[in-house]
Parts: C-alpha cells; structure tokens; sequence
C-alpha cells in the first residue's frame, strides 16, 4: 500500500492546489479511498485521517451513492473509464457540494478520480436557461408587436397577408371555397370631425370586437388601415359569405356615437386556383368601390362581367 500510495503521491501531489484547483482521490478495488490530493483540506476542510481508509460512500449523499453504484461502478468495469458525471458529495461541515467527477481505472487497479466544484457551473447554467426563456418571452412580445394593429389588436396588414396566404395553401388543399370581405366605414370621417379622434378610435375598437366576435376561430380578421377591415374565410360559399355581411349590417348600426349608427360598405372576393391574396384582394377592392358607389351600407361581390 505505502508504494502504491507513493505513485499516487507521484501523479497528484506534484500539483499544488494553485496549479490543480480540483479535487482528486483514489480508491482501491474495494472502493475504500487510499488517497486525497490537498483539495480535501482546503477546500472541504476534511482532515486526511478521517477521509483516507473509508469507503468513497461515505463521501456521496443517498441519491449519488446510489448513482454510483448502479451506474458509475458498471461503466468503470466495462469501460474503464466515466467522464463528466454529475455528483453530489459532502464537505467536512456536511455541506452538500455539486461536483463533476472523471474517473479512469489504472493498470494497477486502482481507481483515479478527479472532480470540479460544479455549483458555479450550475448556477452559469441555470443563468442560461433563464437569459434563453427571458429571450424567447421577448421574440414572442416582439413578434405580437409586429403582427397586431395597436388600436384593436386585429391582425394588421402584414400579418393578414402572410397569415391568408398560408391558410389559403389550406383551404385550396382540401378544396374549400374561401373568400374575403373589405369592410369601409362609410363616412368615418364624419364620425371624427363631429366627435372627435378619441370617439373615432372608440368606433374603430368596438367594430373590431363585433368582427372578431362574429367571425368563426378560423377566419382571419384585420385591420388593414384607417376604417378598412378585413376578413379572411377559408370555407364559405357566396350564400353563407352574403348572410355573414348581412348580419355585420345589422349589428354595426348598434354601435352608435350621438346621433349617428355605424355603417359601412363591404365588398366580396372568392379565391380561385392559382390567385394570390392580392389579386383576391384587388377584387374584392373593386367591389367596395362599386358598393361606395352605388349607395354605401351594403355588400357588393366582386363579378368580372
Ligand atoms: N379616429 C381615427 N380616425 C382614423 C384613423 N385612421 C384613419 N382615420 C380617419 O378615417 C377617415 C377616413 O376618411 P375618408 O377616407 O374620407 O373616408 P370616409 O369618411 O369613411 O368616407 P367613405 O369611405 O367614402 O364613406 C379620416 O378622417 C381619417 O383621419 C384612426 O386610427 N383613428
């Protein structure tokens, strides 16, 4: 024993604790420590004697003696040799320490281990985890923020476009028919230099919650820009798409501010094979137009005759 330990004492006491700042220990085939570089004293403050001559369970709290001994010792056996193992050891105060452990087997049979405090590491890591779930909560606000108009938190412009088109690859996969509506307040200007921008605003929130109200979870409403709504619906047909309008009519007129009831012109598109949103979109424009013109507070579906 007294010249194995000297090869010990050859392969780690070399080290000072300055150049070695770890832990290393040896242990013998019956797993009892033969020896412990000066880690042991000055930093988990163990004396030598009470530590050299004791089996290394002594050292490992409950979850890692039996980690160790269903893990550790069978790979040491197979493989002679275990790195970066997670373990948990006592100081000499009984203080619990996250160590990462390495161990070889030597030629001689003897067990060669050396750990590193790993609490800082943990604590570096546990940093990570939440500096990556800090970031991910702000890609997400982030992402919200660009894709949400600010009065009435509809989708805006450009989320109703990327959002259509990719509901629309959908809908013509499984060969529904979808449509969209452009509503226009009419003569929203009216309502703002009468009442002011704030009413304006009001009106505008309120319409949005009326259209999101009415529409089905799959349609996708917006806010385009200034009084111009949109509503995207992947499966409707021209009947079901006209009683929907309807409806918004009839409900839009609740929704008053002094003497005026709310009204507004809609114009209606349906998708075909090989349209875009735009085309669908200046379709549907074209119907609005032809709805403004023709009187306002009403539907008119696009038509190419
Ligand atoms: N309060 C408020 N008003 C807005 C907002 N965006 C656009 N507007 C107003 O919407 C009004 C649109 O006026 P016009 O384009 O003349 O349309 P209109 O008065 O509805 O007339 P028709 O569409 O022809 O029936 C303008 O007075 C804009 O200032 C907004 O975010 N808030």
């Amino acid at each position: 024993m007294e010249n194995k330990n000297d090869n010990f004492k050859e392969k780690f006491l070399n080290y000072s604790p300055d150049e070695f700042p770890n832990g290393a220990l040896v242990t013998n085939d019956s797993k009892i420590i033969v020896y412990v570089n000066s880690y042991f004293t000055t930093e988990l403050l163990w004396k030598v004697d009470d530590i050299v001559g004791k089996n290394i369970d002594f050292l490992l709290t409950k979850p890692s003696c039996i980690f160790f001994q269903s893990y550790i010792v069978p790979t040491l056996s197979h493989e002679k040799m275990c790195q970066e193992m997670q373990l948990t050891i006592f100081n000499a105060r009984g203080i619990r320490i996250p160590i990462t452990v390495n161990a070889a087997v030597g030629e001689d049979g003897y067990v060669y281990w050396s750990f590193f405090n790993s609490s800082k590491r943990d604590q570096l890591y546990d940093e990570l985890i939440k500096a990556r779930e800090r970031l991910i909560e702000t890609t997400d606000e982030l992402k919200l923020l660009a894709s949400v108009d600010d009065l009435t938190g509809l989708l805006n412009r450009r989320e109703m476009k990327y959002q259509s088109n990719l509901a629309l690859k959908d809908a013509l996969s499984e060969q529904h028919l979808a449509g969209l509506l452009i509503l226009d307040i009419d003569h929203f200007k009216k309502i703002n230099d009468t009442y002011g921008h704030l009413e304006g605003d009001r009106v505008l929130k309120k319409l949005g919650q009326l259209l999101t109200s009415q529409s089905e979870k799959t349609d996708l409403v917006s806010r385009f820009g200034g009084e111009e709504f949109l509503i995207f619906r992947p499966n409707t047909n021209k009947d079901d798409m006209l009683l929907f309008c309807k409806k918004l009519h009839v409900l839009m007129a609740d929704i008053v501010v002094g003497t005026i009831s709310l009204k507004g012109s809609i114009g209606v598109s349906f998708f075909s094979e090989r349209m875009t949103f735009d085309d669908v979109f200046t379709q549907a424009d074209s119907a609005l137009y032809n709805a403004k013109e023709l009187g306002r507070n009403r539907t008119e579906i696009y038509s190419n005759n």
